[in-house]
């Protein structure tokens, strides 16, 4: 066995809440969003987890959102390091746009192929694989050396990147990632074997 890896998706943004699409912009968290973050932080504290080392995007509902577990976990200045690698999917033309809208103009079914699929970007946008390209060297060069060294690390990120990240973690294929949902403020628990495959995973919800 090696380490651990826990990989955690924003709480609510004030753009969930209005069901726009986000990407690469840089709304804030909502009172909801706040209140999840710190509910994950308590979770994680419960489970007695401490942490060597943090990461998270430049966006700041991700790094609001790891401040918040670091906070309620007692380790407030923890290491963090903070990269574009982790961004959201940067969503292009749809950035900005309600969903239920674009669902009225381009149909269902599109709206769908761009939010889930692993590789039809969305117009002028990334597909998920173009995410995963980013995200995977990034994971594989600078976060997994920490837990294959035996230490624990928490991952603060958004619901595309992390998608990205287990599906190359866990191994799943185009179509199993089609079904993966990440919950927001819902830590995700992998231990590590040391060949780097998932050992177990648990997931800590409310
Ligand atoms: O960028 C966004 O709009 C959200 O964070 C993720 O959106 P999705 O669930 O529509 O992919």
């Amino acid at each position: 066995m090696s380490g651990t890896l826990v990989l955690v998706r924003h709480g609510q943004s004030e753009w969930n809440l209005k069901n726009l699409f986000t990407g690469w912009r840089d709304p804030g968290l909502t009172e909801l969003g706040h209140s999840e973050a710190k509910a994950a932080g308590q979770r994680l504290k419960a489970k007695g987890l401490h942490f060597d080392i943090a990461y998270t995007s430049v966006l700041s509902r991700a790094q609001v959102t790891l401040q918040h577990i670091l906070d309620e976990v007692g380790q407030p200045a923890l290491q963090t390091i903070r990269d574009q690698a982790l961004n959201e999917r940067d969503y292009g033309d749809l950035s900005g746009l309600n969903k239920d809208d674009a669902r009225a103009k381009w149909g269902e079914d599109q709206v769908h192929i761009w939010r889930r699929s692993y590789d039809v970007p969305p117009p002028g946008g990334e597909s998920l694989r173009d995410t995963g390209a980013r995200v995977w060297p990034y994971y594989l060069h600078d976060v997994q050396p920490h837990v294959l060294r035996g230490e624990t690390v928490l991952v603060a990120a958004h619901g595309n990147s992390l998608r990205a990240l287990i599906m190359a973690l866990e191994g799943l294929t185009s179509e199993e990632i089609i079904a993966q949902e990440l919950a927001t403020g819902v830590p995700v628990i992998y231990r590590l074997n040391a060949d780097s495959t998932v050992a177990s995973k648990e997931v800590l919800a409310a």
